[in-house]
C-alpha cells in the first residue's frame, strides 16, 4: 500500500504543477507557436537541443514535426541536434562538451530560424552555449526550463519566449515540458490547418 501510494502521489504531484502552469503559460506558448509558423513559412527551421531527458523531448518534438502529430500534413522543417552521435562526440573530443550544440546551432542557423532550448535547470551550459550561438545567428529563441529559469532566464533577449515550469523536481518539469511540446504541435497544427 506503501508504494502504491507513491505512485499515486506522483500522479497528484504531475497533475498539480501542470494545473499551476495553465495559467502562466497558455499565452507564451501560443505566441511561441505563432512565432514558429512564422519561422517555416518564411522558409526557416527549428533546431532542437537539451540534455537527457531533455535530449528526448527535442527528439519527441522534432520526429512530431518532421513525421506528423495528430493530423496529416507535409512535414515541417525541425532537426533535433542531439542526435548525430559522430558530431556529437567530435566536437565534445576536440573542442569542450559545452559546445556541442552551439557549434551546430553555427553551422545550420539562418536568420529568422528558431532555436528550442530544453533544460530543466536552466544552467545547462551546452544549452546557454546554443542560445548565445542562436543569438548570433539572429535567431529567436523559445526556452523550456524549470525552476527559477536559471541562467538560461537571465540570457534571453526581449524576442526570445521563456516557458518556464515553476517547480523544483526534475521529473514533475520534464513531464510538463512534454505537455507543452504538444501543445506546440497542436497549436502549429491548428495554425496551419484549422480545425476543432
Ligand atoms: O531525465 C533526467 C532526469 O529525469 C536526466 O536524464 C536529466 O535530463 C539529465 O540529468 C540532464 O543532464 C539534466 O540537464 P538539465 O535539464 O538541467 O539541462
Ligand atoms: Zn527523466
Amino acid at each position: 500500500m506503501e508504494l502504491v501510494n507513491r505512485v499515486s502521489q506522483h500522479f497528484l504531484d504531475s497533475i498539480a504543477v501542470k494545473q499551476a502552469a495553465v495559467n502562466t503559460l497558455s499565452v507564451p506558448i501560443a505566441t511561441s507557436a505563432e512565432r514558429m509558423v512564422a519561422a517555416l513559412m518564411a522558409d526557416g527551421k527549428i533546431l532542437a537541443c537539451g540534455n537527457g531527458g531533455s535530449a528526448a523531448d527535442a527528439q519527441h518534438f522534432a520526429a512530431e514535426m518532421l513525421g506528423r502529430f495528430e493530423k496529416e500534413r507535409p512535414g515541417l522543417a525541425a532537426i533535433a541536434i542531439t542526435t548525430d552521435s559522430s558530431a556529437l562526440t567530435a566536437i565534445a573530443n576536440d573542442y569542450d562538451y559545452e559546445l556541442v550544440f552551439s557549434k551546430q546551432v553555427r553551422a545550420l542557423g539562418q536568420p529568422g530560424d528558431v532555436l528550442l532550448a530544453i533544460s530543466t535547470s536552466g544552467n545547462s551550459a551546452n544549452v546557454v552555449e546554443a542560445i548565445h550561438a542562436a543569438h548570433e545567428r539572429q535567431m529567436t529563441v523559445i526556452a523550456l526550463t524549470g525552476r527559477d529559469g536559471g541562467k538560461i532566464a537571465e540570457i534571453l533577449s526581449g524576442e526570445d519566449i521563456l516557458l518556464n515550469v515553476d517547480t523544483q523536481r526534475t521529473a514533475r518539469i520534464q513531464e510538463t515540458h512534454i505537455l507543452v511540446i504538444h501543445c506546440l504541435c497542436d497549436a502549429i497544427d491548428y495554425i496551419l490547418l484549422g480545425g476543432e
